[in-house]
């Protein structure tokens, strides 16, 4: 039995115009995944999976029952939740040139799910670390990002970016750009995340932007505008100017609005965080609904995020210079 853990992340710049070859800079978090896989002796695959609820059943995934999975909702519901998963395992069978490895698979996980802290990310470089380990193979951590890459590539119909995978596989602030991808220094920010309880689909919103950015040329150029912003913000990390940062990030929000990602629950939490006084705010990943990340040094802006409608839950997040990791081998 392997459990392996990686962290979630917030993106200081540059989500959705990655996926365009545009640069971002997304920071792992001290929140985590844990991803549990011990070999079965048959073929067959078998998750459980705590947080992952659909219409409010929590998921017991099985393919060894011949009517298909053993829950009480739509197969196709299950498929999707359970996607990241299943392209996990096929990265690990194929890894370790074991097609027909089963596996016992238990996934916890303190990142919440849809909400742009990249908990697919993360369950994925996890299941991928853990399930080669548990078949005799041991990949760097670059390779577990590749290999995680081409899960979520699968998942998400061909559309996501190096960005999340490689953070949560090496850890730290990094800057990915098409398929250049490195570790970056950055100073200790003072990132304050509200979560307003929600989920957005990533692959949904990555297709929404997409075609406003073939429909306009407007669109096409906010994309790339993005592109400026994360190059000014490298600049602004480079010389630790947190104010500067924030700024930036103000900037970057405006421009993922115009893409048509944020939401009013985003919008009234990232504003609040203005009003309080924070460096700056944006919605962080997909967006539709989920997390935004602030820069505040002081406790103001945690607080007036708990007096915020539609603000569920407001918490501090430390970056995590580790990335994908072991945490238990028998
Ligand atoms: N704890 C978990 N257990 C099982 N699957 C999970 C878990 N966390 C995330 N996932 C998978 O990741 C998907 C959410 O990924 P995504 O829409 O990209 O949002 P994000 O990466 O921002 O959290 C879930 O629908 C599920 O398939
Ligand atoms: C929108 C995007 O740039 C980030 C998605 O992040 P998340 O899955 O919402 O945490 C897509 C991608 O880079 O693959
Ligand atoms: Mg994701």
């Amino acid at each position: 039995m392997v459990v392996s853990s990686a962290p979630g992340k917030v993106y200081l710049f540059g989500e959705h115009a990655v996926v365009y070859g545009e640069p971002a800079v997304p920071c792992a978090i001290e929140r985590r995944a844990r991803v549990s896989v011990e070999a079965r002796d048959d073929d067959r695959i078998r998750v459980h999976a705590e947080d992952l609820s659909l219409n409010g059943f929590t998921v017991e995934y099985s393919d060894d029952s011949d009517g298909g999975p053993d829950v009480d909702v739509a197969e196709s519901l299950v498929q999707a939740g359970i996607g990241y998963i299943d392209a996990a395992v096929e990265q690990a069978r194929d890894a370790a040139g074991r097609p027909d490895a089963g596996f016992d698979i238990t996934v916890e996980s303190e990142i919440p799910l849809g909400a742009g802290l990249g908990s697919s990310a993360a369950v994925t470089t996890a299941g991928i670390d853990a399930g080669t380990r548990e078949l005799g193979v041991e990949l760097s951590a670059e390779e577990v990002a590749e290999r995680a890459y081409q899960a979520e590539l699968e998942v998400q119909n061909g559309e996501a970016s190096r960005a999340d995978t490689f953070c949560s596989a090496t850890g730290g602030a990094v800057r990915v750009e098409g398929d250049d991808c490195r570790a970056m220094d950055a100073p200790d920010l003072p990132f304050v995340i509200g979560f307003d309880g929600g989920a957005g689909d990533t692959g949904e919103l990555v297709a929404g932007v997409r075609a406003l950015r073939e429909e306009y040329d407007f669109a096409a150029d906010t994309v790339e505008s993005i592109g400026d912003v994360v190059r000014s913000g490298e600049e602004a990390l480079a010389a630790g100017d947190v104010a500067e940062l924030g700024e930036l990030m103000n900037f970057n929000h405006g421009l993922l609005e115009a893409l048509g990602v944020s939401s009013r629950s985003l919008d009234q939490m990232v504003w609040a965080a203005r009003d309080a006084g924070a460096h700056g705010a944006k919605l962080t990943g997909a967006g539709g609904g989920g997390c935004i990340v602030a820069l505040d040094p002081t406790d103001s802006t945690q607080t007036a995020l708990r007096y915020t409608p539609g603000c569920e839950d407001a918490f501090r997040a430390e970056l995590d210079t580790d990335g994908v990791r072991v945490e238990d081998e028998e």
